[in-house]
């Protein structure tokens, strides 16, 4: 467990700037073997968050707890130690070009001191896990983007850590390279247990692959969820960013208009000719999406019913299904975040 409890970093200001608070008060708890996500709008702390986690920036005050051990408080050769605990994957890549893949991989290993054949056998088994043995002796130039991002993938795992971060990994990558570098990230996830943080401004990074996400705002985290909690949830801002509707093309009026999620199956079942039946509702359709998200199907409609419609009845029908919420008006747009 990840814990990061009321952290606070303050930059000084250059010149006659005034000092920059970056994070002011941020609380998280990452449970082992997840993978979450954290967003935000440009400026809104994501990469400071990420600096201080890996241990490259020390907070100004608040704490990292990694299991037992508070990593805010070391420095000297226990915070090295503490480094290799988290493994840092780079939006781009950051490989050293005049070394081969597999010395690229073993680089982590040798700074740590440990022994050519021992580094050599582990950089074997990581290039066979991220799907580039025979590439060994290749140069980093020598390699597409997505190949080199298996690289950065294969060298921060190198020293076996228990958490990995990910800075916007997939945002050089073009969208089929980066469905496969997501993919990879999930199988390293399961299959070796290693807790996932990433740091990203796509949604489909999200949908696809992350099990909760926190958003952050002006240095404060102002939304944190299990992600299909958070698209179940009618009031989450980002629960609509990972559904959305889109604006209502009639530009009507959004007071009688309500968005209704449907989870799970349910979101490919009639309910919806069942809430016209049952409350013999005039309603018109004027958005709709149905997304994969994670493992679960999320279908979300935006409905607008006639003047005068009884709005208890239909609030009482969605309380009834469990796999149904509903928000009446328009859905929140967030800033900072892409398709
Ligand atoms: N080294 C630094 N010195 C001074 N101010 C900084 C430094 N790094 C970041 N900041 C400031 O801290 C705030 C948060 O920046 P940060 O880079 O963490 O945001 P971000 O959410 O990662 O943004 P982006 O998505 O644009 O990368 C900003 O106001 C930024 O100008």
């Amino acid at each position: 467990m990840i814990v990061v409890e009321n952290l606070v970093k303050t930059y000084p200001g250059a010149g006659r700037a005034g000092e920059v608070t970056a994070l002011r008060g941020v609380s998280l708890q990452i449970p082992d073997g997840e993978i979450y996500g954290i967003v935000g709008p440009s400026g809104s702390g994501k990469s400071t968050l990420l600096r201080c986690l890996n241990l490259l920036e020390k907070p100004t005050s608040g704490r990292i707890l990694l299991g037992e051990d508070d990593l805010s408080t070391l420095s000297g050769a226990q915070l090295r130690a503490a480094r290799r605990r988290i493994g840092t994957v780079f939006q781009q890549f950051n490989l050293l070009h005049s070394r081969t893949v597999l010395r690229n991989v073993e680089f982590p290993l040798e700074v740590a001191g440990v022994g050519k054949q021992q580094r050599r056998t582990r950089a074997l088994e990581l290039l066979d896990l991220v799907g580039l043995s025979g590439k060994e002796e290749t140069f980093p130039s020598q390699l597409s983007g997505g190949q080199q991002q298996r690289v950065g993938i294969a060298r921060a795992l190198a020293a076996e850590p228990e958490v990995l971060l990910c800075d916007e990994a997939t945002s050089a990558l073009d969208p089929d390279t980066t469905d496969q570098v997501l993919d990879l990230v999930a199988e390293v996830n399961r299959r070796l247990g290693v807790t996932v943080v990433v740091i990203t401004h796509e949604l489909g990074v999200l949908r696809r692959i992350c099990t909760s996400a926190a958003r952050l705002d002006a240095g404060r985290v102002v939304e944190t969820g299990r992600i299909v909690d958070l698209v179940a949830d009618p009031d989450s801002a980002l629960g609509h960013a990972l559904v959305p509707v889109g604006t209502d093309p009639s530009a009507g009026s959004s007071a009688d208009t309500a968005l209704v999620t449907a989870i799970g199956e349910a979101a490919h079942g009639p309910w919806l000719a069942d809430m016209i039946r049952t409350l013999d509702a005039d309603v018109a359709v004027v958005g709709g999406r149905v997304e994969q998200v994670g493992s679960v199907t999320v279908g979300r409609m935006r409905l607008r019913f006639v003047e005068g419609t009884d709005r208890a009845h239909v609030e009482r029908f969605v309380a009834e299904r469990p796999y149904l919420s509903l928000a009446w008006g328009r859905e929140t747009e967030l800033e900072g975040l892409t398709e």
